[in-house]
């Protein structure tokens, strides 16, 4: 669906404190991994959000019942499976959908789910996923860009990840819960929000040892119980707003945060000249004082600099004078934000999948965000931009940010976003 732009005159600078949303792409995977319950799970600090609404009709079509029960808390019920399939029209709509293969090969034992589409920044193979399952003994097959799959025993197996994937560590997980098997993985994703997946199952009664390093083993159980669980903050919505602060030269205040899990970019920001304070679920990110430093960024997994926040980082390096060197090794071609920011003022040129960014002064200019955190960028370049900046693509930036604008209003930003006007009342 198109949105409306979101307007935002910059060079103004931001102040006093904003609470964090809760994360998504934490959020995502637990309320796929709820359906391996056949009672009533309660979830806490889930963010309002487009991507959550799209996860909630996915389970919704295999059989989950759920209920708003609070402003951020859901209540998800899935006491059968009434489907197994997983059709185009609803994975396509967000490529983290394919994580329900695990959860039905775990409960139902099969599982038809459609390949996932790419995504502006690139093609986002599904292999690691594919191979993990085969390995222990999963039949899978592809026909017509669906997949099939099928546990016809307990699974069982070691498999070691060609490189570290966040989605495909959660989905062979997720295959594995239920039943009489047990698996390893090695090379196992370390991310947060495998972590936080693995928390909310264990808390379940599942028994999964070892997330958080690099060796996971799941030891199937026969059934999961229901429960209560409070998701993680958002890190990637955190850095956001961190960025911004710096970008702005500000003085700005994050609650509900999880400063460990940020280091990757304080530790960046503390380098450029900006005060990072951390407390326990708070930070005060200062860059008021003056004048930054360049700095060169490469993202790796996670516990390195995130991807998800590298857009952001080159718009603030963009306002800072100098050469910065910026490259993505998780998404070597996530660059939809460059020739939008150059449209602002910004000096980035790619040079085999590296930007080169001389920071200066930006101004505001009619953009387009063509990805989620694309759209973020512009958004930290415009509250820098002297002028206006008018975003389109907001689809895409609500994809992870709740009400953006009205937030962004709150610590001092000059922002709207018109309500759409409706056919019925243009008549
Ligand atoms: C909904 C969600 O949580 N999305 C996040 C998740 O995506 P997602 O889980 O899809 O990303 P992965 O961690 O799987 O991808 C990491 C790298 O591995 C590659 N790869 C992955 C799987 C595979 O089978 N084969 C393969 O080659 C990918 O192309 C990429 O280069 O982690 C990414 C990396 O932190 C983030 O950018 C996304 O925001
Ligand atoms: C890329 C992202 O999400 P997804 O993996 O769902 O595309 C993101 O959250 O930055």
């Amino acid at each position: 669906m198109q949105l409306t732009p979101l307007h935002i005159t910059g060079g103004r600078p931001l102040h006093g404190e904003i609470a964090v949303q809760p994360s998504k792409n934490a959020a995502l995977p637990i309320i796929v991994a709820s359906l391996l319950s056949p009672e009533p799970v309660t979830l806490h600090g889930i963010p309002r959000l487009s991507d959550i609404f799209t996860i909630l009709e996915i389970v919704g079509h295999l059989g989950t019942r759920h209920a708003w029960v609070g402003p951020n808390s859901v209540t998800l019920h899935t006491p059968e499976l009434v489907s197994t399939e997983t059709p185009y029209a609803l994975v396509s709509k967000m490529r983290a959908s394919f994580i329900v293969m695990g959860a039905l090969l775990s409960r139902a034992g099969e599982a038809t789910v459609s390949m996932p589409g790419g995504c502006a920044f690139g093609v986002r193979p599904v292999d690691q996923h594919v191979k993990a399952f085969r390995s222990y003994g999963v039949e899978l097959s592809e026909e017509g860009g669906n997949f099939e799959a099928r546990r016809r025993g307990p699974l069982r197996g070691t498999y070691v990840f060609e490189m570290l994937t966040v989605g495909a560590t959660q989905n062979a997980i997720l295959a594995a819960v239920l039943g009489e098997g047990q698996v390893t993985l090695e090379n196992a994703s370390i991310d947060t929000d495998v972590v936080d997946m693995v928390n909310f199952l264990n808390s379940l009664g599942a028994d999964i040892q070892g997330a958080g390093t690099n060796t996971i083993q799941v030891t199937g159980v026969p059934r999961l119980r229901g429960g209560e669980y409070r998701v993680i903050p958002d890190r990637i919505e955190a850095g956001t707003f961190m960025i911004a602060a710096a970008a702005t030269r500000s003085r700005l205040t994050l609650t509900g945060v999880r400063p460990d899990h940020l280091r990757a970019l304080s530790a960046k920001l503390l380098e450029m000249g900006v005060a990072v304070l951390e407390g326990r679920d708070s930070l005060i990110v200062d860059a008021s004082a003056g004048r930054l430093q360049p700095t060169n960024i490469t993202t790796v997994e996670y516990p390195g600099f995130p991807t998800d926040i590298q857009p952001q980082m080159s718009a603030l390096l963009a306002t800072v004078p100098g050469t910065s060197v910026v490259m993505d090794k998780v998404y070597a071609d996530r660059l939809t934000h460059v020739v939008e920011l150059n449209r602002m003022g910004a000096h980035i040129v790619v040079s085999e999948h590296t930007q080169v960014i001389q920071g200066g002064a930006l101004h505001g200019a009619p953009v387009k965000a063509a990805d989620i955190r694309a759209g973020a960028a512009l958004v930290v370049a415009a509250l820098a931009a002297e002028g206006e900046t008018v975003i389109e693509g907001m689809q895409y930036v609500n994809r992870g940010y709740e009400r953006l604008a009205e937030r962004l209003r709150s610590i001092g930003a000059q922002a709207y976003q018109p309500e759409p006007v409706l056919a019925a009342a243009m008549d």
